[in-house]
């Protein structure tokens, strides 16, 4: 079809010259595109999402059903998680820079590993952070809630960077240097690893004083604290997003409401703020499978926009 030609004025009514008015419609445009976002942005991270009232919840975290492959993980996870290899595994973390490399392109790395601890899904990594995040992006809730889905598990890296195995990279997370909370899965796994005979580290509040933070507990090395130390120096996130991250893993404060005692005010909002994301990690993992090729545009848009260099130090 031929253009349709408009015979447009040199000047409007007012007197502006054209290249003026063109600019002003440039400055709309692009006042409505924040306008747009801003009201994706004003959807309450808090409210619960249609998503996590549609989906059965009984269907998954069956620890008791699960495959001995995730029995067997936490077994040893729950045997070698100790305050001497947190303390190492930490200093480790801050003596040296792993690798750099894009968000994108650590994605893919991620996507040959198969997580053990996990019963409720089999996907590569890049499809569990692309269904998290998607669920999240359809629930219309803010660009920076929907990056951190897409990025909350790159912390499982850590298994490329010389890890002991998967036991401290992935699974559940729970305190070190206070007893094992009995809210933790597979409670009675404990038994083999020396600090539930310590004497101070087996006490309910260990080596921390009742209000300390949970910034100041030691949480079981893994992903979760690995991906916050990168991103909080790296990105432009809020707190929220940080607290998502750092303890996504970890149910046993998060669902069960174990450790209370060792939170302050910030705690609070920020365990509703993690409360807020579980349901997209969770209950995403039985959506349909997404096609990465589709998305990818969208999302390194997204990553530009919260990562202002590139090239992360991992
Ligand atoms: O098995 C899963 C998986 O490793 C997740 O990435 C982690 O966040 C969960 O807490 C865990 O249960
Ligand atoms: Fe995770
Ligand atoms: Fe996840």
């Amino acid at each position: 079809m031929a253009p349709i030609a408009i015979d447009t004025p040199t000047a409007n009514r007012d007197g502006l010259a054209l290249e003026e008015t063109s600019d002003h419609i440039d400055d709309v445009n692009v006042l409505k595109g924040n306008l747009k976002k801003k009201a994706q942005q004003d959807k309450d991270i808090y409210e619960q999402s249609e998503f996590d009232a549609n989906k059965d919840k009984t269907q998954f975290r069956q620890y008791e059903d699960a495959c001995d492959r995730v029995k067997n993980f936490y077994r040893e996870q729950h045997e070698k998680q100790t305050v001497a290899y947190n303390l190492k595994a930490r200093h480790d973390f801050h003596h040296k820079t792993r690798a750099e490399m894009t968000i994108w392109q650590a994605m893919e790395k991620l996507n040959t590993l198969i997580d053990e601890s996990d019963p409720d899904t089999s996907l590569s990594q890049i499809e569990h952070l692309l269904q998290s995040a998607e669920a999240i992006r359809r629930d219309g809730k803010p660009r920076w809630f929907q990056l951190t889905g897409l990025i909350h598990d790159l912390g499982k890296l850590l298994f490329f960077f010389g890890s002991q195995g998967q036991w401290d990279v992935v699974g559940d997370t729970f305190a070190v240097g206070c007893a094992f909370s009995d809210k933790i899965i597979y409670p009675g796994t404990f038994e083999n690893n020396p600090d539930s005979k310590d004497p101070i580290y087996s006490t309910e509040h260990g080596i921390y004083t009742p209000g300390c933070g949970m910034e100041n507990v030691m949480i079981s090395w893994g992903h979760d604290e690995y991906l916050y130390h990168v991103v909080k120096d790296q990105s432009t996130l809020p707190d929220e997003a940080l607290a998502m991250i750092r303890y996504h893993s970890f149910y046993p404060w998060h669902r069960e409401g174990a450790y209370s005692w060792a939170m302050n005010e910030k705690d609070k909002k920020m365990l509703e703020a993690v409360r807020a994301f579980n349901p997209y990690d969770l209950y995403s993992k039985s959506d349909d499978v997404p096609k990465v090729e589709d998305l990818k545009e969208y999302y390194l848009e997204l990553i530009d926009e919260f990562f202002p260099t590139k090239v992360i130090k991992w």
